[in-house]
């Protein structure tokens, strides 16, 4: 099952560019030519636009795609509440914003027959999700594929795999990704999560793991580039949205909304997994993070991590981001006459990390350190930087060309402090004492009298 999963992963086709007006269709015809609503849609269809932004937004911004579909999407049954799992959304008041330091292992192996949505597990986060600002932060361990859909009005879901492939079918189409890879499904997109590398009934093999931003703000775009011009950082041709696909599936199918915070299910008698054909720029799509075209210093001097930024949700502040995400991807260290690693810093905006793979450069690695699977929080104003055993290593390396090729890091950075659930706070995998990291950084400095 799983592995015939991963052939049809692998074999997938997707078309190319960020922020297009892409068009598919899974049956000729599906699409109407040269207008979205026509008094009867072709092949039977019933079509429906999907708003990503508000109608009147700017044309550059503007999100919106059209769907055709076997049925409508308002063809469903009231939701009713369900349980809300270890998934939590803002405004976060469940605990006391705290100025330290913080670090976690990654999320202990989860209960039998966990989905991806039941898998959700929410470190934090900020601003309120009703009033379409701020952000938050979770982690997902799953060992069976999910058999419901999941449809989040809250935001869009970036998802960065750490442990074992995805094959995510959505409205859509299908996406593949890998740990290395993001995948962005957009507000209301419904999708089901597959695992491709669970291990088969019975023999449990080490869950699927990774990390979710989830942003409630102005959806995710690629930066501008000023001065660097017209190229660079992570391409918009590498983003890549997956072709139509459709279930025509005739039976109940479970439907899980998330809305302003909690989950609400419906039995409906159809999937809605239905779309035939689809036009539009409000589309998922995936994006392998290694294709990233790092920029940094040949001269002197560590330049700041927005260099890295991969996309970013601006705020109504120019600049200021509601959160961007950024990675750390292999690159080389030049820089002459130069503390190579991140410097020592306090930052107004706040800094939730995570390890895809190997180590980062200012941590130490291995257990109790920083590992894949796990995450630090350095919040707003708090001091950190490289740990005592970086500092001392850097600050007398001799300084030839380097290359950083060992790891995988990612960084979630957000205009307001990232305020942690009750569950993130109390975890027996948040590590204790990590601030002994930049303990016995010695004194050096000698007053000349
Ligand atoms: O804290 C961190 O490791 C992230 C980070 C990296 C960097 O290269 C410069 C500043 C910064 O906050
Ligand atoms: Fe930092």
């Amino acid at each position: 099952m799983s592995g015939d999963a991963r052939k049809l992963a692998e074999g997938l086709t997707y078309l190319s560019g960020f922020g297009n007006e892409h068009c598919s269709e899974a049956e000729p015809g599906a699409l109407p030519e040269g207008r979205n609503s026509p008094q009867r849609a072709p092949l039977g269809l019933y079509a429906e636009q999907l708003s990503g932004t508000a109608f009147t937004e700017p044309r550059a911004h503007n999100r919106r795609s059209w769907l055709y579909r076997i049925r409508p999407s308002a063809a469903h049954p009231p939701f009713t509440r369900t349980g809300n799992g270890a998934l939590r959304t803002a405004p976060f008041t469940e605990t006391v914003p705290d100025p330290n330091r913080l670090r976690w292992d990654p999320l202990p192996e989860p209960p039998a027959g966990t989905d991806f949505l039941a898998g959700l597990w929410t470190l934090g986060g900020n601003g309120d999700a009703a009033q379409r600002t701020g952000m938050a932060v979770h982690l997902y361990h799953a060992d069976v594929s999910m058999e419901r859909v999941f449809g989040n009005a809250d935001g869009e879901l970036l998802i960065l795999p750490e442990r074992g492939g995805l094959l995510i079918r959505t409205e859509f189409g299908l996406l593949h990704v890998e740990p290395g890879h993001l995948a962005l499904i957009p507000r209301g997109v419904r999708f089901r999560v597959e695992l491709l590398d669970a291990a088969p009934d019975g023999g449990r093999g080490p869950a699927a793991r990774g990390y979710v931003c989830e942003n409630y703000g102005a959806p995710f775009r690629l930066p501008d580039l000023g001065p660097i011009g017209a190229n660079g950082l992570a391409n918009p041709r590498d983003f890549r949205a997956p072709v139509a696909a459709y279930e025509d599936v005739e039976g109940p199918v479970e439907v899980v909304t998330k809305f302003c915070g909690n989950l609400w299910r419906a039995t409906y008698d159809h999937s809605p997994l239905d779309v035939v054909a689809w036009h539009g720029n409000h589309v998922p799509y995936v994006y392998d993070l290694r294709r990233f075209n790092v920029l940094g210093s040949i001269s002197y001097d560590h330049p700041d991590p927005s260099i890295f930024t991969v996309l970013t949700s601006p705020s109504d502040t120019p600049g200021l981001a509601n959160v961007d995400c950024v990675v750390f991807a292999p690159r080389w260290l030049v820089g002459e006459d130069t503390f190579r690693p991140p410097y020592f810093h306090r930052n107004v905006m706040s800094e939730y990390m995570g390890l895809i793979e190997g180590a980062y450069d200012a941590k130490t690695a291995g257990p109790g350190g920083f590992v894949p699977g796990g995450g630090s929080l350095h919040n707003m104003m708090s001091a950190h930087g490289p740990d005592r055993e970086t500092f001392e290593k850097a600050s007398g390396a001799e300084l030839v060309p380097q290359k950083v090729d060992n790891g995988l890091a990612f960084m979630f950075e957000t205009r307001w402090p990232v305020l942690l659930t009750e569950q993130a706070a109390r975890a027996e995998h948040l590590q204790r004492g990590y601030d002994e990291v930049w303990r016995g950084l010695q004194r050096h400095f000698r007053p000349s009298r």
